[in-house]
């Protein structure tokens, strides 16, 4: 699969699915799957870059994956290509009749486009699935409407996971994914401290705009150098520790003995197991994740 970065692209005769995508949950997967079925098309998956979002919209608006997160699960669905497009001042103001034409017709040459049934594009977000076709014969595409996937009684949806992850709902969250909800990063120093009391962790700093669950303890599954650990995470500050540490992601592997600084690690996280807290010293917190511990491997 190509990535491509920015604007500055021109395909032809594709199958092209549009969205922001965020999670990229089961519903996603379906319209995927269709671009995935066009024979004789070249399959593209057409998102916005994430993180310009967030700084023009809503500072506070996070994002369930960050954009190097999104392309790593999109790697492997056997496209041809992703495209991340700006989502700046000029996408923002473009119409919905110039998207049409500049970007889905001129710039990624569709000959079917596929999208869910709320799909919105455009300046002031006026195109919609009626307007796409109605515009499909001058512009020689195919349009594929997608019904929204419901599980639990309710629709999938992105708005829906954020929720989920607010809450720590972890589990229900991994269902409406349809894969584990998970952080990844460069390992980096933390204080030098867990090994003290016989207790190492992998710290990663999340990025800005990545949405956490509540602070806690949490069951995970690590990826690191192309193995899997079973393992157990707090997010948080480590308030045991000082007042004033930054959020991080912090597992101790079960079965790991190496220095792995510098690794990139993806924290796979299973399920909730308690809030973080504070303890009286970090000796009482390795009594309590003893504890935890025997839940993580439970799970
Ligand atoms: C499973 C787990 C649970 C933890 N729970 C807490 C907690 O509830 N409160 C807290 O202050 N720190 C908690 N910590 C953070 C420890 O205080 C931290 O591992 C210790 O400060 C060592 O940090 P370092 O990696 O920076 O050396 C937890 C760490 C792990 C791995
Ligand atoms: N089982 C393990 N789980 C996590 N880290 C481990 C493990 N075994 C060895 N390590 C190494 O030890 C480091 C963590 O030691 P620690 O004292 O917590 O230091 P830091 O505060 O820098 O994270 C990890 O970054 C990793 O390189």
């Amino acid at each position: 699969m190509e990535y491509i970065q920015g604007s500055d692209f021109k395909l032809s005769d594709t199958a092209v699915t549009i969205g922001k995508f965020d999670g990229l949950h089961l519903g996603h997967k379906e319209l995927i799957n269709e671009v995935l079925s066009s024979n004789g098309l070249t399959k593209v998956l057409f998102t916005f870059d994430v993180n310009p979002l967030s700084k023009f919209f809503d500072r506070t608006m996070r994002v369930i994956d960050t954009n190097e997160e999104r392309r790593m699960l999109v790697q492997n669905f056997g496209l041809d290509y992703m495209i991340n497009f700006p989502f700046d001042k000029e996408t923002i103001n473009t119409s919905a009749d110039d998207f049409i034409k500049n970007i889905i017709h001129d710039k990624l040459g569709a000959k079917k486009l596929v999208v869910g049934t709320d799909f919105r594009f455009g300046k002031g977000r006026l195109g919609d699935v009626d307007y796409l076709e109605k515009r499909s014969g001058d512009f020689g595409y195919e349009l594929k409407v997608i019904a929204k996937k419901v599980m639990y009684g309710e629709e999938i949806s992105s708005t829906r996971i954020r929720e989920l992850i607010k809450k720590g709902d972890i589990k229900t969250v991994n269902d409406l994914l349809g894969r584990t909800f998970s952080v990844s990063g460069i390992i980096i120093h933390g204080n030098h401290l867990g090994h003290t009391v016989g207790m190492p962790t992998i710290n990663i700093k999340p990025d800005e705009n990545k949405l956490l669950p509540p602070f806690g303890v949490y069951a995970s599954d690590t990826e690191l150098d192309g193995k899997i650990y079973r393992g157990i995470t707090n997010i948080g500050v480590k308030p045991t520790i000082s007042e004033n540490n930054a959020v991080g992601v912090e597992t101790w592997l079960f079965g790991l003995n190496e220095d792995v600084y510098g690794h990139f690690a993806k924290v796979n996280l299973l399920d909730f197991i308690r809030p973080e807290m504070k303890f009286a010293s970090l000796e009482e917190v390795k009594k309590q994740v003893n504890i935890d511990v025997i839940k993580a491997k439970e799970i």
